[in-house]
């Protein structure tokens, strides 16, 4: 990565508190964001992506608790700061979008007053100035007669279209960075490629740099630069979305790409899901958490936790790296 990045996480580390033992959600995770960079996270459900995410904006609860890590944004450290330095930059610095679009909205307000004291609350602009602002983000997220949705209630509104406006609330106070937790999931499948088209579209026009959580390959190909691959609360690949797609050198990477849909030679729809079940949280194997499912295992994988190493493009955690120019 040329530039500093701007998001950087070392080595977090998540625990879940239960029957007075600190189960491991999230391992040693390590990741940076550049500038206007889409990073991708990609896995299967429970694999600590969400957990990841909320741990990024300090929303974390019991029985989920950091016991290690550092998050800097730019030269501040987030993990160092107190709950309210926090929030003032969730909202300002950081946006969010998460699945269900209830979650950001709050129910009883206009959608107008929630825009307007979003951007109250972080931008040194004028009354006049939120107003307008107010009504434009209604129209660049698309949606029809925006003087009656600012007036609307969130009920109101479709699913799509509450989606629409969480991705302006997220947006309208111009943060640094998006953390998007499976943001289309919720929606109609007609719906969700024309939300994944405004966040591209708006990622292109305000260059905010985004943290994309899905367990949706196809979103990420669609959006990301970059990739990183969890399983059971650790990164197992981090690539150049390209160089990933190509050839993905950890066999969980490869083996998501074959559980997802894909034309054959005549055209039919084929999934080849990965046999058996990711690990819960403290029944992990040992050595490698995936070497029960890999058909590359090989003796060394049950002893050694692979480190994520550098490869010619990318970085894997595996013993036994698929070739580069093999694809499985
Ligand atoms: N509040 C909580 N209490 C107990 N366990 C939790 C809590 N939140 C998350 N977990 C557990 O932590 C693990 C990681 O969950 P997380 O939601 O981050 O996974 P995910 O990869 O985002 O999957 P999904 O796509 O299903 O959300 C899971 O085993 C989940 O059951």
């Amino acid at each position: 990565m040329m530039q500093a990045p701007l998001l950087t996480v070392r080595n977090l580390s998540i625990t879940l508190h239960r029957e007075g033992k600190h189960l491991p959600v999230l391992n040693d995770v390590s990741f940076d964001v550049a500038p206007g960079e889409v990073l991708g996270v990609v896995g299967e459900s429970g694999a600590g992506k969400s957990v990841a995410g909320a741990a990024l904006i300090d929303l974390l609860v019991p029985p989920l608790r950091r016991s290690s890590g550092e998050i800097s944004l730019g030269r501040d450290r987030l993990d160092l700061m107190s709950p309210r330095q926090m929030r003032n930059v969730r909202g300002k610095r950081v946006g969010f979008i998460f699945q269900d679009p209830m979650t950001s909205l709050n129910p009883v307000l206009s959608i107008g007053k929630q825009l307007t004291d979003t951007m109250q609350a972080h931008l040194k602009i004028g009354r006049a100035e939120i107003k307008r602002r107010a009504l434009a983000w209604v129209e660049r997220v698309g949606l029809p007669n925006p003087e009656r949705i600012l007036k609307a209630a969130p009920h109101e509104l479709s699913g799509g279209q509450r989606q629409r406006i969480v991705i302006a609330l997220a947006l309208c106070a111009e943060p640094e960075i998006v953390i998007a937790d499976e943001p289309t999931t919720a929606l109609d499948v007609s719906v969700q490629a024309q939300m994944l088209d405004l966040m591209r579209t708006l990622h292109k026009e305000t260059g905010t740099a985004m943290v994309l959580i899905t367990h949706d390959l196809g979103v990420v190909a669609k959006m990301a630069d970059r990739v990183a691959v969890f399983y059971a609360g650790r990164v197992v690949e981090l690539a150049a979305t390209s160089d990933l797609f190509a050839t993905p050198r950890h066999p969980y990477t490869a083996g998501l790409m074959g559980a997802t849909p894909a034309p054959d030679a005549e055209g039919r729809m084929q999934v080849v899901p990965i046999p058996g079940a990711m690990p819960g949280i403290g029944a992990l194997p040992s050595g490698c958490a995936f070497h029960p499912r890999c058909t590359r295992a090989q003796p060394d994988c049950r002893e050694i936790v692979p480190p994520l190493a550098a490869l010619e493009a990318g970085l894997a955690a595996c013993l036994h790296p698929l070739p580069r120019e093999v694809r499985s």
